[in-house]
């Protein structure tokens, strides 16, 4: 297993570029089981789980091919299996994506229900009531979920109880061959389901109100093949922006829209540091240390929870107290021990965690539990004294693309070693 080793305390500065973004590309790429034709995708990242994704399409039967670096071909005509099988999607939480457009495309689909996960249970019954009210049965027979709709399914009124960023994009795959109209009420607002919204209806998709929270879909005959862009990963730039913060430095990162960033750029203007930002690029850079600001996690536009662990660790070194809220997950505080271990002051009560910030943490041997839980004890190792050893940093894969050489070009001493290198450099053998 690999190991993520940083020397702290240099300021980080420069300028880097924003991959695409991993949870606009996830449905982009399910969506390609709804098209009747070839689709080229652009800006795809280099992940775990778009790997994931690809294996899962070409195991189905679809043709997957990459043209350069970030530019993939997907047709899917020739797909035959209407599943998503445990061995193949245990390590993606999206793969739930898959079903409504697997649903609609055979009438059927067999979809292994994800493994229990770092952040929460992450229950997807609102998506299964969602396919139920447009006339699908479904069950669940051993760890997998069976939804059938042989005649196909019809439009409906869809209320979620509670914003599902998932959901909401399961249900609009499903209702784009739908017969009918849909309408999916307290819809998820995020940038990614405008990103599939626009992409589906570059393809023959109607759908009206994505970015808001009431969406309307029009079934239509099919999609034609076209190509799919991915948007920039927001909460990709955020964390590179967050790592010039914390070491006190200057970084800009470009390609990336900061209207998808304005809840967490108060925020960093908030704690004194200073915004700039143009069409494409956002910079922040530090003016002296961080005050303290309270945060608590919301659905877009409000303060992102991928984003939480992140601020929290810029949090632990800033002038103050600063008491953050997280709403969405039940769970994703894993970080806080790990962030204890480098001398952070952090006490937890419930979904709160209240930060004293302190003039300095120190280097220490952490462990990822999850993804952003991974990215914050980067942050807080690239501002301690001395050496910091991240284990467990597939983690980290899953949502960072070449994450080591895009610090290195910031000025970071990081390295990525695996477990059998690092035990022969010496040290302590910890597995
Ligand atoms: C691939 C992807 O895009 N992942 C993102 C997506 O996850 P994901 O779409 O899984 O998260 P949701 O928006 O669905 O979850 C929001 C809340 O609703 C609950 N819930 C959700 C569905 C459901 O059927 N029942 C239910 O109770 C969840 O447990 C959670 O408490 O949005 C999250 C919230 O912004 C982000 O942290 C994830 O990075
Ligand atoms: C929680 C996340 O992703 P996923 O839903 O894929 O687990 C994330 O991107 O922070």
């Amino acid at each position: 297993m690999d190991k993520i080793i940083i020397q702290g305390g240099i300021a980080l500065s420069g300028t880097i570029e924003a991959s695409g973004a991993k949870n606009a590309a996830l449905p982009l790429l399910a969506a390609a089981i709804l098209v009747d034709g070839p689709v080229t995708y652009r800006r795809i990242p280099h992940l775990r789980d778009i790997s994931t994704m690809m294996t899962l399409l070409a195991w189905q039967g679809a043709d997957v091919s990459y043209d350069d670096q970030y530019c993939l071909h997907v047709d899917t005509r020739a797909a035959t299996k209407a599943e998503a099988p445990y061995e193949l999607v245990k390590t993606m939480r999206a793969s739930s994506l898959v079903l409504g457009p697997l649903l609609t495309r055979f009438g059927e689909a067999r979809v292994s229900l994800p493994g229990g996960c770092a952040i929460g249970a992450r229950p997807i019954d609102m998506h299964l009531q969602g396919l139920e009210a447009m006339g699908a049965t479904i069950e669940v027979e051993q760890g997998n979920i069976v939804a059938r709709a042989p005649g196909g399914l019809k439009g409906a009124r869809i209320v979620f109880d509670q914003v599902t960023v998932t959901g909401t994009e399961n249900l609009m795959m499903a209702a784009v061959l739908a017969k009918g109209e849909t309408v999916l009420e307290n819809a998820a607002r995020e940038p990614e389901i405008v990103n599939l919204a626009e992409s589906l209806r570059g393809l023959g998709a109607l759908i009206e109100g994505d970015g808001g929270n009431r969406i309307v879909i029009r079934g239509v005959e099919r999609l034609h093949g076209g190509e799919m862009t991915t948007i920039a990963d927001r909460i990709e730039a955020a964390t590179y922006l967050a790592a010039g913060l914390i070491t006190g430095g200057d970084v800009t990162v470009t390609g990336v829209d900061p209207s998808m960033l304005e809840a967490f750029l108060a925020k960093v203007r908030g704690a004194g540091a200073l915004v700039e930002t143009g069409d494409d690029f956002i910079r922040c850079k530090a003016l002296g240390r961080l005050r303290s600001v309270d945060i608590h996690t919301l659905p877009h536009p409000g303060f992102p929870t991928d984003l939480q662990a992140q601020f929290m660790a810029l949090m632990t070194l800033a002038e103050g107290v600063s008491v953050i809220r997280e709403t969405i997950f039940e769970n994703r505080f894993m970080h806080v021990q790990e962030l204890a271990r480098m001398g952070a002051d952090i006490r937890l009560d419930g979904n709160t965690a209240v930060v004293h910030g302190r003039a300095v943490l120190s280097g220490a041997p952490v462990m990822a539990t999850d993804l952003r839980a991974s990215a914050s004890l980067v942050l807080a190792g690239l501002a301690a004294k001395g050496e910091t050893t991240v284990s467990r940093v597939y983690h980290i894969d899953r949502g960072y693309e070449r994450i080591e050489e895009k610090l290195s070009k910031l000025g970071a001493r990081i390295e990525r070693v695996s477990a059998s290198e690092n035990w022969m450099q010496g040290g302590h053998f910890n597995g």
